[in-house]
């Protein structure tokens, strides 16, 4: 069966994924500190947003203020798009509080209230008519309450994938956790995406590599990844290989490559999320 699939268009990342991701897909991107959760965040949304595809930024983390700079540190320019109602950065971080605030269109009070944020989470993606969501991130929904997890990620992917948006959730793990998230996130999501930052020989190396990700074959092998003025780039055709303390970037096998490029090839004829229409749940 032929599964509908949301381009990234993150250099590498679409290969790995043999093609994208499933659409309506809840994806967790887990990962250190610096491992660079946030930039590959803002990348999916911004390059969705060149190709016709309206965003939503739920900002749990940081300022809105913060959040349009740190697009801009990139080249993403997402004013035009935010002019046009293409784009919405929801607050939920100032709990309305500051004169920057007072000018935000999508707040939300009670930051720790998941039934408000999902309300206004729906607005904004109505409005906008969004096809992509960046939530980040979600663990500061549930660090102090770890029990109510799992029942806020699946308030938030019923109203994100009944819209027929497709997501990514940033999830921060602390160096060196070997989990993702928590038990109950890490079902609940369609994927999960790990980010790692890590020291051999006086040196950090960064890598990726797909954990799950469900309807779709996907990569096994953990990628280098480099971060450029210009954003996120996976090293698609390679693999990092460490025995002990030595770290080698290594090809991957020619039959892996090729079927990674068909697979590319295939989902880029395929109509885009724009051409299709896209049925949505009324509740
Ligand atoms: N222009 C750039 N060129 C190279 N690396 C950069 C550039 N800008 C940022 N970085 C790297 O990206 C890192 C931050 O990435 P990001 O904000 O996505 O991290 P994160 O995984 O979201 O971390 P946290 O959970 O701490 O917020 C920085 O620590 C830095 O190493």
């Amino acid at each position: 069966m032929v599964v509908p699939r949301v381009r990234t268009y993150i250099p590498g990342l679409d290969e790995i994924l043999y093609g994208g991701i499933p659409e309506r897909s809840i994806v967790l991107l887990s990962g250190g500190p610096g491992t660079g959760k946030s930039i590959m965040a803002k990348q999916f949304l911004y390059n969705g947003l060149k190709r016709g595809e309206a965003g939503v930024f739920v900002a749990l983390e940081e300022h809105p203020v913060a959040v349009r700079r740190s697009f801009r540190h990139f080249g993403w320019d997402i004013s035009q798009y935010e002019r046009e109602g293409k784009f919405a950065v929801v607050d939920a971080f100032t709990g309305g509080v500051g004169a920057a605030a007072q000018r935000e269109r999508y707040v939300v009070k009670q930051v720790d209230d998941v039934h408000e944020l999902s309300d206004v989470l729906r607005q904004a993606i109505k409005e906008v008519d969004a096809r992509r969501v960046v939530i980040d991130s979600v663990s500061t929904l549930y660090l102090t309450k770890p029990a109510v997890a799992r029942g806020t990620i699946m308030t938030l992917k019923r109203v994100i994938a009944g819209l027929g948006c497709t997501a990514f959730f940033v999830s921060q793990i602390s160096v060196g956790e070997r989990g993702f998230g928590g038990p109950g996130v890490e079902h609940a999501v369609d994927g999960i995406i790990r980010l790692d930052l890590d020291e051999f020989d006086g040196r950090l190396y960064r890598s990726v590599i797909v954990w799950k990700m469900r309807d779709t074959k996907h990569s096994m092998m953990r990628h280098p990844m480099e971060i450029k003025d210009t954003g996120i780039e996976i090293l698609w055709d390679k693999f990092l290989k460490v025995s002990g303390s030595v770290v080698r970037v290594e090809p991957l096998s020619k039959e892996e490559v090729e079927a990674m490029k068909r697979a590319v090839e295939e989902a880029e004829k395929r109509p885009s999320p724009v051409q299709r229409k896209i049925e949505v749940e009324e509740e």
